[in-house]
């Protein structure tokens, strides 16, 4: 919760809902109440918006209920749905159309997935939400019916620019839905909720009627926020956004930035004047939440290869820098190419990773330690190097995610980026961002409050990590590919 005049930090909580590559949206919406009250309730708060993780899946009925759990961003099980798609479509024609190339990440994919392998559930979709639509929807007093008090009013499901954009069926370009593209994928029509068309086509699937920024749905319904919301008083609600475009905001990133997150996703982007649509798929050409676009590159691995690396080491975050920090840049020749997921950039869904260049002299405790982490970050580095060569101008960089509060990944990060890193003060830019829209739809403003910086690690590019990571990455490539 922060100050809408200066953005400082009032007051904060949180709370978790389980890991994994599919969730049910109950757990979001208890976590979410659990982190009103861990933040002390909504006295005192005027506007709050939603960040959410893009691309999720939440399939609604007619009765407004959840009909299985959402399919997130980083489950690969719509592989096959997306060189389907891309196939019956044309990647070049995609990009056009849609600013993306499908992956197994974005929503496309997945409503082809249960149209092919759970038909009895696609034949009962009455409309398609993402995760911040549909808290935002529960939010507002809508929901199933009998367990909210507004009922299934699904004409009333919002989403915003740039949560559309990462569907892979919404034009960033014209701002408009590609319906054809939607139907093409789940075999129904589809219409935008709250237009003309909406009422006369009943039948046909509802998709969240794209707000523009600053544009709020509405408030948040008493009956909803229960004890969290003191008697008389009323919240409004922001558009809400996805993670990656909230954090831009949070960050009040413009053209010229590139943003590097190092969290459970690593994702690369900048803000750009006009929209992208990159054929071979690398960068995806999203929009963002301020009228603007955010070209972007996501990997599947991030945070978690230090974790897991961590772990085979037998040591905590603290000791695997120290190794890290230890060995020599470029880890004495070893190199680990990090797909422990598979990966979505390069698009390798079934791809393992592979640790290289080992030897008895190399083969040591600090060499894998710094070899995680080189590995990690030259696949951003990878990321980066798609953006400039689409001619985005990159002037400086922003670290932030969890992973960055390791010193080993701020000071390796000096050595992969070619560019000045700054890492602003520890923080969470995406909840940041989401307040930014909701201090923006209470006054009518964009507000810029200053973003404190932790440090910025001294330049010390060193290109030898990258070529000799990319030399195992190709060999990877071609085994996976
Ligand atoms: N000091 C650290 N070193 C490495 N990884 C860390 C460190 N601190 C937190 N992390 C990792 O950061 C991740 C969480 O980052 P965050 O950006 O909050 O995630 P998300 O992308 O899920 O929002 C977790 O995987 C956590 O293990
Ligand atoms: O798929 C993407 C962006 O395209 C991811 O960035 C997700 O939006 C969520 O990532 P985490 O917040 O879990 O890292």
């Amino acid at each position: 919760m922060l100050d809408a005049e200066t953005g400082a930090l009032v007051r904060e909580g949180r709370a978790s809902h389980p890991d994994g590559t599919e969730v049910h949206p109950d757990h979001w919406w208890r976590a979410l109440s659990k982190a009103f009250d861990d933040a002390g309730g909504l006295a005192g708060v005027a506007a709050l918006s939603v960040g959410g993780q893009q691309h999720g899946m939440v399939l609604l009925d007619a009765a407004g209920a959840v009909l299985r759990p959402a399919l997130l961003w980083n489950d690969t099980r719509s592989a096959g749905a997306a060189a389907a798609l891309t196939e019956e479509v044309g990647a070049e024609d995609f990009a056009q159309r849609t600013g993306l190339v499908p992956v197994a990440s974005f929503t496309v994919t997945k409503v082809r997935w249960v149209r092919d392998h759970e038909p009895d559930i696609a034949s009962r979709v009455a409309a398609v939400a993402l995760p911040h639509d549909w808290l935002t929807w529960r939010l507002r007093g809508y929901g199933p019916a009998g367990a909210s008090p507004l009922g299934p009013d699904l004409g009333q499901l919002t989403t915003d620019r740039s949560d559309a954009s990462g569907t892979g069926y919404w034009n960033p370009a014209s701002g408009t839905y590609d319906l054809e593209l939607f139907s093409l994928a789940f075999g129904r029509p589809a219409v935008e909720a709250g237009t003309e068309s909406h009422t006369e086509r009943s039948g046909a699937v509802v998709l969240p009627r794209v707000l523009a920024p600053g544009e709020s749905p509405g408030q948040v319904h008493p009956a909803v926020a229960g004890e969290a919301l003191p008697p008389g008083h009323s919240v409004l609600l922001g558009a809400g956004a996805g993670d990656n475009a909230a954090a831009a905001l949070g960050l009040d990133a413009r053209p010229g930035d590139v943003v590097v997150s190092v969290g459970t996703s690593g994702t690369v982007f900048a803000v750009s004047d006009e929209p992208v649509g990159d054929p071979s798929g690398t960068v995806a050409g999203f929009a963002d939440a301020s009228g603007l676009f955010l070209p972007i590159a996501v990997t599947l691995n991030a945070a978690r290869v230090l974790t897991s690396v961590a772990g085979l080491l037998g040591v905590d975050f603290d000791e695997l820098s120290r190794l890290a920090l230890e060995a020599e840049p470029g880890a004495g020749g070893v190199v680990l190419v990090p797909y422990f997921e598979g990966e979505r950039t390069p698009n390798l869904p079934h791809a393992t990773a592979s640790f290289s260049g080992l030897t008895i002299a190399s083969t040591t405790r600090s060499n894998f330690a710094r070899a995680a982490v080189e590995g990690m970050l030259c696949g951003l580095a990878g990321g980066l190097d798609a953006l400039r060569a689409l001619g985005h101008p990159a002037e400086r960089l922003f670290l932030i995610g969890g992973a960055v509060q390791n010193p080993a990944v701020q000071r390796i990060a000096a050595q992969v980026f070619e560019l000045p890193v700054l890492v602003p003060s520890p923080g969470e830019y995406v909840a940041r961002g989401a307040a930014v829209q909701a201090a923006w739809a209470l006054t009518g403003e964009r507000p810029a409050w200053d973003v404190a910086l932790d440090g910025h690690p001294e330049p010390d590019f060193q290109p030898a990590i990258a070529e000799q990571y990319r030399a195992e990455q190709r060999k990877v490539e071609q085994v996976a590919g």
